[in-house]
């Protein structure tokens, strides 16, 4: 068990969950360091507390006075007020780890009135079962040690590339959003399957086996997509033939939109939730 210190997540939905499953199954942090508020949805933290028997509090800014390391993970229109509620309760020893998606570093020193350091960081929710790809970036106020260790915490959930601020737009589009583009890509191939008469479970067996095997070897070959994919792609065969009918559709296409669209709603999201004076606007 890595000598941790207590995490409070401030925001108890879907990518807290995701986290603190992965933090437990991975042994980073044991329940009793990992307190979780949200709003006010009792019911939802009585949950967690029941499943992964972490600690729970009605009021978030007793969570940060308990904790060293805050997690915020309520959704961007909710960040505002979500941090005055803990202003209070912040201090300088405290690391603050957003995964908010858009809102930058400083809007979040700015609305909490704190130099206390911050990282932003884009997780997906694979993070719950340690296959996370999460994005990192410093606040103005965060040094290597913050860094480091927003790192480890992130790496025991997946894999972490530090980058510049202003990237993590992009990397929301393609790798925090991405999880549910491949979901969207296998209800299709289920649809297909069903009406070519498998059964629901055949085909989701058939479908995981078939994207684990295409991911790793992505991984661990240094070979380029396309080449790997005409490897597959006999002349005349089965695979020429059906990936004809996703050139008709225009689906690389539709693809590159999605994803570049998805990075912009994050700058948006920034736009939207930060005041014109905000400082530093990324
Ligand atoms: N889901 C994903 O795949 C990913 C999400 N993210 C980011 O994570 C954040 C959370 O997303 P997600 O988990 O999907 O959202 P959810 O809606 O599932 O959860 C949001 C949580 O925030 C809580 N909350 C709202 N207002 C406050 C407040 N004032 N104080 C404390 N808690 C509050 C809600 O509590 P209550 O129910 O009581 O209102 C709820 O528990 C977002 O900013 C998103 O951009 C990042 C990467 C991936
Ligand atoms: O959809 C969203 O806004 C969040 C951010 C990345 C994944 N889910």
């Amino acid at each position: 068990m890595a000598v941790y210190k207590k995490i409070a997540f401030i925001g108890a939905g879907a990518m807290a969950e995701a986290m603190i499953s992965g933090l437990i199954a991975n042994k980073l942090a044991s329940p009793e360091q990992i307190i979780a508020a949200n709003r006010m949805n009792t019911k939802r933290l009585l949950e967690l507390q029941r499943k992964y028997e972490i600690k729970i509090s009605a009021s978030a800014a007793d969570a940060v006075s308990e904790a060293e390391i805050l997690i915020l993970a309520m959704k961007p229109k909710d960040a505002e007020d979500a941090l005055h509620s803990i202003r209070d309760a912040i201090h300088k020893q405290h690391l603050i780890i957003s995964v908010l998606a858009g809102i930058s570093t400083d809007h979040i020193s700015t609305l909490l009135h704190t130099d206390a350091p911050v990282i932003r960081a884009m997780p997906n929710t694979s993070a719950a079962i340690g296959y996370s790809a999460t994005g990192l970036a410093a606040g103005k106020y965060a040094e290597e040690q913050h860094v480091k260790q927003a790192e480890e915490l992130f790496n025991c959930i997946g894999t972490t590339t530090c980058l510049k601020e202003e990237s993590l737009h992009a990397v929301t589009g393609l790798a925090g959003s991405g999880p549910a583009y491949v979901y969207y890509l296998v209800e299709a191939m289920q649809q297909a399957a069903s009406s070519l008469n498998l059964s629901e479970t055949e085909a989701r067996d058939l479908i995981a086996q078939t994207l684990l095997g295409a991911a790793h070897m992505l991984k661990m070959s240094d070979e380029h997509p396309l080449l790997l994919r005409q490897k597959v792609t006999s002349p005349g065969g089965t695979t020429e033939a059906g990936i004809q009918m996703l050139d008709h559709f225009k689906v690389k296409e539709a693809i590159e939109s999605c994803v570049k669209r998805a990075a912009q709603r994050s700058e948006e999201l920034g736009r939207m939730y930060t005041p014109p004076s905000s400082e530093g606007i990324v």
